[in-house]
């Protein structure tokens, strides 16, 4: 049973994208990681179905990396998905539902789509780490890196501060990192070297998807880690290697705002059963 599916990313973070709403699809763990492969299949940083919209929202959306684990927060795939039902319902405020929460987007001027990620979660057993700790200060160094700040956007993140990014080995700590018992959840791995008090730049080692070209969540974490260490104001513009996003974290409710692009590659139909059972 051929099923249909659009390619899109964010920044280059890229997604496959289903829609699930009108049926089940019944796609098993395998036939979704058979589906991200980027050698066996279409390749993509996470795979995201559609699902029916509970009350209060216009979709739910399911987001899973890679090695099959389901995140609880996309950033960049949030705005690739409301931008699709914006689209379909005419509108220019959608609300996507996540297993984290409700995230309002609203589209902008110049194709750009802004949405409120929600409010970061500062506490320890929020993130989670294993044991009580500090999470402006969390007590782990590997490497050149050392002291992350950790926060969940309803997913984990820490972030490394540091002074030149571009000494980072990042491929060599990042999943040494992502998986180190301090974080029961695993998590999204930032390296942040800040410019300015209203710049960043960030590359981050992404939980059970590696390297990617941007991470939406991430950026949240980054914004809201820098500030709480005094590193930069609420506003930054935070660059990673597939472009920049414009972050808020807002005084008040705590919610992080961030505003970027969306784009759809292709489209095209797939059969399930071409990637296992
Ligand atoms: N790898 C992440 C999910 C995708 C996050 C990222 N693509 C974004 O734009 O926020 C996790 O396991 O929590």
């Amino acid at each position: 049973m051929m099923i249909p599916f659009r390619k899109m990313h964010g920044l280059g973070n890229d997604f496959v994208v289903l829609d699930g709403r009108a049926a089940d699809l019944g796609l098993t763990p395998r036939q979704a990681a058979g589906i991200a492969d980027r050698h066996f299949g279409i390749g993509c940083d996470q795979f995201i179905v559609m699902e029916p919209a509970p009350a209060g929202s216009d979709v739910f959306m399911r987001i899973r990396n890679p090695d099959g684990s389901e995140a609880g927060a996309c950033g960049n795939a949030t705005r690739c998905i409301a931008s699709l039902v914006a689209e379909e319902l005419g509108k220019d405020r959608v609300v996507v539902r996540t297993i984290a929460g409700e995230l309002p987007v609203e589209r902008l001027p110049g194709g750009l789509w802004r949405a409120d990620m929600g409010p970061a979660r500062l506490g320890w057993r929020d993130v989670p780490l294993r044991e009580a700790c500090d999470t402006l200060h969390v007590p782990l160094s590997l490497g050149p890196v050392g002291d992350p700040a950790a926060c969940s956007m309803g997913n984990p993140h820490a972030t490394f501060f540091v002074d030149d990014l571009d000494a980072i080995p990042v491929r060599e700590i990042g999943p040494r990192l992502e998986t180190h018992p301090i974080f029961p959840d695993r998590a999204n791995i930032g390296f942040a070297q800040v410019t300015s008090p209203d710049h960043i730049r960030l590359v981050i080692w992404e939980r059970g998807a590696g390297l990617t070209l941007a991470c939406g969540s991430g950026a949240c974490a980054t914004i809201v880690n820098a500030h709480r260490r005094g590193l930069t104001g609420r506003r930054a513009t935070i660059t990673m290697p597939g472009g920049d996003l414009v972050m808020e974290w807002r005084e008040g409710d705590g919610h992080v705002l961030m505003t970027g692009p969306v784009a759809t590659s292709f489209t095209g139909q797939l059969d399930p059963a071409a990637f296992g059972a």
